[in-house]
């Protein structure tokens, strides 16, 4: 649809671009990215006609550009540029009617029904409808932005040509914009060219991205290829790091502030408060945290660490509200908290400092192994789990990496099966031993300063300090629950 070749260009003897060569199919949406004054804007106007090019080329449809006129130009591409803060005395409905022009025969061509619909829907469609007879120098920018892109849809391009669409738009109209502009290039076969600022929208929606540096090409490809953090850090000028969307195989880019590199606090056995009710650890700032809890699952920053005592018969439609309103009882932030809960004794919890010169890390049981299962066999059971648990908790003072993260899970977990087996706990279904119980949970925290940490399996020095800290611990935690079970 959009073929550039080995285009140059810039202002007066000022070559800006250089040699950018590259092409855009039907119904694509590319990319335009690369930091303040790398030639993106140019690169735009190059492609619209508005500055010409010193070298290359420039097909539109299989045609030269220059070979278009002006207004056949229009017919089939439209630009919406930065928004600039100037704007004439004209009503919202009269902007967007200036998108018509292009489709009108001569001068004083009638208004057909066609162009009302054209205007009205691409009224709708930006959410301007509402202000059609207000004049548009009395609209924020945000709302402005959303008229001249109306304008532009109006216009029912081929290709439509942005810069920056989503600036000074709030999050709601910039996903809006977006959507909007995805579905366009299906339901109406509209390709887009965009400069984008925002790397995780541009990411997000692009087909593919183009990055330049000084007027030149960096890279052309999917968005995965071109937001590698080495890539982006070197353009940006910034440090950065990039990690997969939540929900869709995209990469998202995170600046890295400077301020993160100050010492943290470490966690010693005192932080530790415990009642008969629960066990909490308050931790003196977030800590960067891997779990299975109830709540504050997954990967995250939390500050309370929570392990609430639950009655034996303990039944609940929902653990996640329950547990959630506890915390919250208590004053516990929820946003902030990780909270598992036990059968057990709280109070015969078993908790241990471990150390490795710099590094070292505090461990902290409960277990009950009344509900033993060994999970090779578990597929022959059908019963439902019942609580009877081994909370493990393993907070480490250091850096560790997502492999160490990882790892110190798998590492923790050998050391818990191993503590099961020490101690000969057999799962009563099957009578043969157990590898944990039916609703075990385990949390990795970490204060991310310090020494770093790379890797914790067990032949690394933190796999060393959790194999022997939570096997201890488990050992110990469970010799204390068949104790108290004797004697009760
Ligand atoms: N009208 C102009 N006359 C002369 N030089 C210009 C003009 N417009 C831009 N430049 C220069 O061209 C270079 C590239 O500018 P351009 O606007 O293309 O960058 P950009 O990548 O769009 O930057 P930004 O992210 O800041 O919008 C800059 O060094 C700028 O000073």
């Amino acid at each position: 649809m959009l073929k550039v070749e080995n285009a140059s260009g810039g202002y007066g003897d000022n070559t800006v671009v250089n040699g950018v060569s590259f092409e855009v199919q039907k119904q694509e949406i590319l990319g335009i990215l690369g930091p303040n004054g790398s030639g993106k804007t140019t690169l735009m106007k190059m492609i619209s006609g508005l500055i010409p090019l010193s070298e290359g080329f420039i097909s539109f449809k299989e045609k030269s550009l220059k070979s278009y006129s002006a207004k056949q130009l229009a017919k089939e591409i439209a630009v919406l540029p930065q928004l600039h803060s100037h704007a004439f005395d004209y009503t919202v409905r009269e902007t967007v009617s200036m998108g018509r022009y292009p489709h009108q025969k001569g001068m004083f061509a009638p208004w057909t029904e066609k162009d009302e619909a054209a205007v009205t829907a691409a009224m709708k469609q930006t959410g301007v409808l509402v202000y059609e007879n207000q004049s548009i120098q009395e609209l924020s920018g945000g709302e402005r932005q959303r008229v001249f892109l109306a304008q532009a849809l109006a216009q029912e391009p081929k290709l439509l040509l942005l810069d920056e669409p989503t600036n000074h738009l709030d999050l709601s109209y910039q996903k809006q914009l977006l959507d909007l502009l995805k579905e366009w290039t299906r339901t109406h076969e509209l390709t887009v060219v965009s400069i984008f600022h925002d790397l995780n929208a541009a990411s997000l929606y692009c087909d593919r991205l183009l990055l330049l540096h000084e007027g030149q090409m960096v890279s052309l490809a999917a968005p995965g290829d071109v937001l590698k953090k080495e890539t982006v850090e070197r353009v940006y000028r910034a440090s950065v790091h990039t990690q997969a969307h939540p929900e869709l195989p995209k990469p998202q880019v995170t600046i890295l502030p400077d301020y993160r590199q100050q010492e943290q606090k470490g966690i010693t056995k005192e932080l530790f408060q415990i009642t008969s009710d629960h066990i909490l650890l308050t931790a003196p700032q977030p800590l960067k945290t891997l779990s299975s809890a109830v709540i504050g699952a997954g990967l995250g920053w939390y500050r309370y660490f929570i392990n609430r005592h639950v009655p034996m018969d303990y039944e609940c439609e929902d653990s996640y509200r329950d547990m959630s309103d506890y915390a919250e009882r208590y004053g516990w932030n929820v946003a902030d908290s990780v909270g598992m809960m036990t059968a057990v004794k709280v109070e015969d919890v078993v908790i241990k400092e471990l150390y490795d010169g710099e590094l070292s890390a505090v461990i902290a049981v409960t277990a009950g192994v009344g509900n033993a299962v060994d999970v090779s066999l578990a597929h022959e059971r059908n019963k439902e789990a019942a609580i009877g648990t081994i909370n493990i908790w393993i907070f480490v003072n250091g850096k560790l990496s997502d492999e160490a993260f990882i790892q110190a899970i798998m590492t923790g977990t050998e050391a818990k099966v191993k503590a099961l087996q020490h101690a000969e706990i057999k799962d009563p279904d099957t009578n043969t031993l157990a590898t944990g119980t039916s609703t075990d949970s385990l949390l990795v925290a970490a204060v991310q300063s310090g020494s770093e940490v790379q890797y914790a399996g067990p032949i690394t020095p933190l796999g060393k300090l959790i194999g022997k800290g939570v096997f201890d611990c488990t050992t110990e935690a469970i010799k204390i629950y068949l104790e108290r079970k004797k004697k009760y």
